[in-house]
């Protein structure tokens, strides 16, 4: 396999966001040619750097247009002129005059084919990020992919963080690929007594029909090569790693936090539910025997 069996994705725009978590984050917004969705990349660390959005656009392409398209270094500031260098922190990205494309240095750029950089492939779900949901447990996993890729180490667990530096890939591929209204009805067959794998059947659904490809481009762009992928499922480990390019080097898991908390977390017998089929069902690496406060009815 090579990149060229990958989807082609470009970054359209960059720019910081101050968080209320402590870093600044760097949200990118990618087009690609697959599907006609805005997949984004919520990118910890302002040297991981799109090869795609530095790259020059033309030569006509002004200084201002790169700033304003997020390709600069640094950090922007009031009356800031250039773009490829930054007078105030002493920093400046070279180009080849003949492609157009930035030219790797370790002083400015990342260096994501030696160092292992903690990465977060996370899918729309609009219901637990969005609607407080206690039927998932995504909002919760998103919340602490941010913080694992800030901190240095997470004390509770002693898990190694990201220390400043690291990926959240955002695929806008709401309910495991099936839409935010398929998702909707899955819910009610759930309520019904079916479990998330067997709605997605009666739906005539895959039971997952995510598409990490366009994942994998997003990374590659961001010149990652080797992750330390936060996850439960051994699918996503599979799906991510393509040779000689992704290597998933190793896998941290995201343990729910009211497994580790009994006050803190989501907790709730749909998320028991939840929970459990994903153990049992769909092969998910979580240890703890669960309680079974959910009746199973046949539907
Ligand atoms: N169809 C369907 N999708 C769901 C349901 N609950 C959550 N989702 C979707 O599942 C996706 C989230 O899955 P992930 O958090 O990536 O989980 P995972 O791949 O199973 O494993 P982890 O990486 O371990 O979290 C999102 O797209 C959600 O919208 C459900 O009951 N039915
Ligand atoms: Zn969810």
């Amino acid at each position: 396999m090579t990149a060229i069996d990958l989807p082609k994705v470009i970054c359209v725009a960059r720019a910081r966001i101050p968080t209320t978590q402590g870093p600044d984050i760097f949200l990118h917004l990618y087009s690609n040619n697959k599907d006609n969705k805005e997949h984004l990349a919520i990118v910890f660390g302002e040297d991981i750097r799109s090869r795609s959005l530095f790259q020059k656009r033309s030569p006509y392409e002004t200084q201002q247009d790169r700033m304003i398209r997020g390709a600069y270094i640094g950090k922007l500031y009031p009356g800031r002129t250039i773009a490829d260098r930054d007078d105030r922190l002493n920093l400046e990205l070279k180009f080849d005059p003949v492609s157009g494309e930035l030219i790797y240095d370790p002083a400015t750029t990342w260096d994501g084919q030696h160092n292992d950089t903690l990465v977060r492939i996370h899918s729309e779900c609009y219901t637990g990020e969005n609607a407080w949901s206690a039927r998932c447990d995504c909002g919760e996993q998103f919340d602490r992919a941010g913080k694992l890729i800030a901190c240095d180490h997470e004390p509770e667990t002693g898990i190694k963080g990201g220390d400043g530096h690291g990926v959240i890939v955002y695929l806008r591929q709401e309910g495991r690929g099936i839409g935010l209204g398929e998702k909707l009805k899955a819910y009610n067959l759930q309520d019904l007594g079916a479990d998330t794998v067997q709605a997605n059947v009666l739906l005539n659904h895959p039971v997952d029909a995510r598409d990490f490809s366009i994942g994998k481009s997003i990374l590659l762009d961001l010149g990652i090569n080797n992750v330390r992928l936060l996850t439960n499922n051994p699918d996503k480990i599979e799906q991510v790693e393509h040779e000689h390019l992704i290597k998933c080097v190793e896998r941290v898991p995201m343990v729910p936090i009211h497994w580790q908390n009994e006050n803190e977390g989501i907790d709730s017998k749909e998320i028991e539910g939840y929970l459990r089929t994903k153990i049992e069902r769909m092969g998910h690496l979580l240890q703890k025997p669960l309680n079974l406060h959910t009746h199973q009815e046949q539907l």
